[in-house]
């Protein structure tokens, strides 16, 4: 053997002098080197070599050894078959893809081969994070997208699929959108080709978005095959029906579809038409802006705390899904958000029906990912009693709601919920209340619906009782009350009757039945044409039910496949509904008013909230002060920047993201926490408040605000809305201010966009007499004797003062650094702020800074050591028995007692 001939498969291992069952597995394997290969062998899926010693660590398993592979120990883990799902949801969630390769052929088959031959195995399926789709592997209220990202000569596209839905989408994305819609859609994986893979950019976005980066070769993204595959794959001769594609999207289309029909080994999830997204249809938010504002996370990861938690309340996994997609790309188009507003309101002023409406929700199931699963043969009955459950309810939530006069959205979801019926009367005639998760073991068919497995099953449980009413029946016909059906391994079946009777049992009539087969010294046995029917069909009832109910399951399944799009359409019209009711609900809760949403480039808040402070607020027994905000710049004294200064914990920050979270709101078709809000449309949203170290990519805090603050005075256009915070913190006072100033002047001559601008600077407020479109506003607090006190108010005009002090001795510095900083400060205030000026280096020589005011206190003399604490000290207690202890304590004491 040379080695320059044998394939080398997972690092190293050759395939030559393999067992015929590890050539096998390593076939398998070097068809997969990026997945752990879970290889079926009997009850167990098995993994061998680096994928045993990468799973066992992973999943906390042992890993032991399975024999030798050319001198070397072969490595090895399992996992229970019945139990893979666990293990498999680990493996995903620490970012592993897994083939799972099952048995083909029953073992018994292999055998007729003769004996070494090995059982048919193949991958079913290659499992990755982005084409899940079980329940236990999903989070209900989270889409699960599987993105891919095309580029052709410059031209950018975004296509995304959730796998378990069949929701699929798809939008031009030049290249620097790529960020803000990967921070959109949160991918869990993103399909880029080989070449487009390798570049450490696109690396950092998809990790950020905290999605997989899965490399494909560059044929999976060639247009004209993406082409023919969609047309294939939606059974369409041109693709101009669902809109006009530019090649990249198509490019990013097909990839798509590529790799789930890869890793669904040819069997294809029910796949939407792409819907296409419209360039602008949605507000451009950056994924600086998303993690800032806390929109669907909160800085630190968490959904608890972000405004997606605050406003949440919907009933159903599909109406938390579409809430977070709505809240993820507020909409730019007016009459879709007002048709959004009319919905929320329709609920609003009937609150019994969206009361009833939401209670009915509750109880209905999931039916989005069921449909998918049964496309995907991966269903089960419960699945279809999902659909059966879920279209019933929407047959009645429809009627509940009809009548009264409802605004389009809602009429033509109503519309989507009805016509049904037959569909729901079959799958209720058909199977059981409750019907288990796999067909695979029977039992969901109910009874009455198929003649034929009742019967197969009557006698399946009931064979006992038939036999006995068959004795019963022949008692009668020969007047035998000894006559008796018995069994046995050799005859199986028989008739028996005492030897008595055997003439009469062999002559005319009886005869013409009763066919002999053994005499014994006191019995006769006979069988009959009817009792060895019987017994076959007593044998095989139980598999006989077993395949009437995968027969009839698979006609139920292509019944429900069938109707597959008005299904999804009435699922999509629960969510719809779900989400509308849920919205009114939180408008009446939290008192929310519906926004006007303008053309123009207005922005006014009146007595406007922060959401998420204000429920945090209210639960620890305090209240919120509202704000007003007036960005229009629309009109001849329209003063769309405004700079808002005020001491610390003041509420600038709250103001500031309390405005852009009410933009987003509004946008999304949500009501708003204002008393009144004005807005024109806005069409990006940028904001930079507080910044966190972004080590992992070797960035100061300094940097990333400087980073954040180019892309907005580089991208902000006339229609966005801008919200800064403390621009130039991280660097020295002067560099600081000289960068907020020139911040600010650009924002306002350049971009000329709606801008709030939170500083500490006060030198900047002076701006506003140069500048004409610059208002001042500030964060009113009041001092009394001594202590600032937080009004939260934000007023017209610049603050006096910033009150740092007052806030350093609130956070509990030590009282002799506060007053030491009063002294610098009031020298600073009455000199020049210029660092290394003259009164500056005066203070610094004649109070040195770092001196404290008062002496500290001296250290306490050091003091001799007890006679106790001596004795202690000499102790050790390991080498002590418990009555040396006892007696030890004795001892201390009576020292105790003599020094006292
Ligand atoms: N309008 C308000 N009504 C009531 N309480 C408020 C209001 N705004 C802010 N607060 C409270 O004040 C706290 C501080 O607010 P915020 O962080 O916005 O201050 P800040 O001025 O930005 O402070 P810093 O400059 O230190 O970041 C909040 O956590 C909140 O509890």
């Amino acid at each position: 053997m040379t080695r320059s001939n044998t394939k080398p498969a997972q690092g190293g291992v050759d395939v030559a002098g393999a067992t015929p069952m590890m050539a096998q597995y390593l076939e398998i394997k070097s068809r997969y080197p990026d997945a752990l290969l879970f290889y079926r062998m009997g009850d167990f899926y098995e993994l061998f070599f680096e994928d045993a010693v990468q799973a066992a660590a992973a999943l906390d398993i042992a890993l032991t050894r399975r024999g030798k592979h050319l001198g070397r120990d072969i490595e090895m883990c399992g996992v229970p078959h019945h139990s893979a799902e666990s293990y498999l949801q680990t493996l995903i969630r620490k970012g592993f893809r897994v083939a799972v390769c099952e048995q083909l052929e029953d073992p018994a088959e292999a055998k007729k081969r003769g004996h070494k031959a090995v059982v048919k195995r193949d991958v079913v399926r290659l499992v990755t994070p982005g084409t899940l789709t079980e329940d236990s592997l999903l989070d209900a209220r989270s889409h699960n997208y599987l993105a891919a990202w095309a580029e052709i000569r410059g031209e950018g596209a975004v296509a995304w699929l959730d796998v378990s839905t069949g929701d699929f989408h798809v939008a031009a994305c030049p290249r620097p959108a790529l960020g803000p819609m990967l921070a959109r859609l949160a991918p869990s994986e993103l399909l880029a080709s080989e070449a487009a893979a390798g570049d450490e950019a696109l690396g950092s976005l998809a990790r950020e978005a905290g999605a997989v980066l899965t490399p494909l070769p560059r044929s999976s993204f060639d247009s004209a095959g993406a082409e023919a595959r969609l047309k294939a794959l939606f059974g369409v001769e041109a693709l101009d029906a669902y809109g006009a594609f530019a090649r990249p999207q198509l490019a990013a289309m097909g990839a798509v579809v590529a790799y789930v029909e890869l890793t669904q080994r040819g069997k294809l999830p029910m796949i939407r038409p792409p819907a296409v997204e419209g360039p602008g249809g949605a507000m451009r938010l950056d994924a600086a802006t998303r993690r800032n504002l806390e929109l669907t996370r909160t800085l630190s990861g968490r959904r608890e705390g972000s405004l997606l938690a605050a406003i949440d309340r919907t009933v159903t996994g599909a109406g938390a899904r579409l809430l977070e997609t709505r809240l993820a790309a507020p909409s730019t188009d007016r009459d879709e958000i007002a048709a959004r507003h009319d919905a929320v309101d329709w609920f609003l002023d009937r609150r019994d029906l969206a009361g009833a409406a939401r209670e009915a929700l509750r109880k209905t199931p999931e039916i989005e990912r069921a449909l998918g699963r049964l496309a995907l043969e991966r269903g089960g009955p419960r699945d279809l009693a999902a659909i059966r459950d879920a279209l019933a309810r929407a047959q009645d939530l429809a009627a509940a709601l009809s009548g009264a006069e409802a605004p389009a959205r809602i009429a033509r979801a109503l519309e989507a919920l009805c016509g049904h019926d037959a569909l729901v009367g079959l799958l209720d005639a058909a199977l059981i209340a409750e019907p288990p998760l796999m067909a695979r073991d029977g039992g969901f068919i109910a009874p009455g619906f198929d003649p034929e497995l009742d019967e197969a099953r009557s006698l399946r449980d009931e064979g006992r009782g038939v036999i006995a009413r068959l004795q019963g029946s022949y008692v009668e016909r020969t007047g035998i009350n000894a006559l008796k059906i018995k069994h046995n391994n050799v005859l199986g079946y028989f008739v028996e009757t005492p030897a008595t009777h055997a003439s009469r049992m062999m002559s005319e009539p009886l005869s013409q039945t009763f066919i002999h087969r053994q005499t014994l010294a006191n019995a006769v046995r006979f069988t009959t044409v009817e009792l060895s029917e019987l017994e076959t069909r007593i044998h095989n009832a139980g598999a006989r039910a077993l395949e009437i109910e995968q027969r009839r399951f698979q006609e139920l399944r292509a019944a429900v496949l069938e109707r597959a799009p008005a299904i999804a359409a009435a699922a999509r019209a629960l969510a719809e509904i779900d989400l509308s009711a849920a919205l009114a609900e939180l408008a009446a809760q939290e008192d929310w008013t519906r926004p006007q949403i303008l053309p123009g480039r207005e922005f006014e808040i009146e007595d406007g909230r922060h959401p998420v402070v204000e429920q945090a607020l209210r639960r620890a027994g305090e209240s919120f002060v509202p704000n007003d905000c007036d960005l229009s710049a629309e009109g001849d004294d329209a003063r769309p920047v405004w700079l808002l200064t005020g001491p610390n914990m003041a509420g600038k920050s709250t103001f500031l993201r309390q405005n852009a979270l009410i933009a987003v709101l509004a946008q999304m078709g949500a009501f708003v926490p204002a008393a009144r809000a004005r807005i024109g449309v806005v069409d990006q949203l940028f904001s930079r408040v507080g910044a966190a170290d972004d080590l992992a990519r070797g960035r100061s805090t300094f940097m990333v605000e400087m980073v954040e603050t180019a892309a907005i005075l580089n991208q902000a256009g006339p229609r966005a809305l801008v919200i800064l915070d403390e621009i130039g913190r991280g660097t020295s006072t002067y560099d600081g201010l000289s960068i907020a100033w020139a911040t600010l002047e650009h924002l306002h001559d350049v971009n000329r966009c709606r801008t709030l601008f939170a500083t500490h600077y006060h030198e900047l407020t002076a701006l506003a007499a140069r500048l004409p479109g610059l208002r001042n506003a500030s964060v009113a607090v009041r001092e009394w004797e001594g202590e600032v006190i937080f009004l939260h108010e934000v007023r017209p005009g610049a603050a006096d003062r910033s009150y740092g002090v007052q806030v350093a001795r609130l956070a509990g510095l030590p009282e002799a650094v506060i007053a030491r900083a009063r002294e610098v400060l009031e020298a600073l205030e009455r000199g020049d702020r210029r660092e290394g000026g003259e009164r500056v280096r005066a203070l610094a020589d004649d109070l040195p800074l770092f001196s404290a005011a008062r002496p500290a206190p001296a250290p306490a003399p050091a003091r001799a050591p007890s006679q106790v604490e001596r004795r202690l000290r000499e102790l050790s207690p390991d080498d002590m028995t418990p009555r040396q202890a006892l007696e030890l304590l004795y001892e201390l004491r009576d020292l105790l007692d003599d020094a006292g």
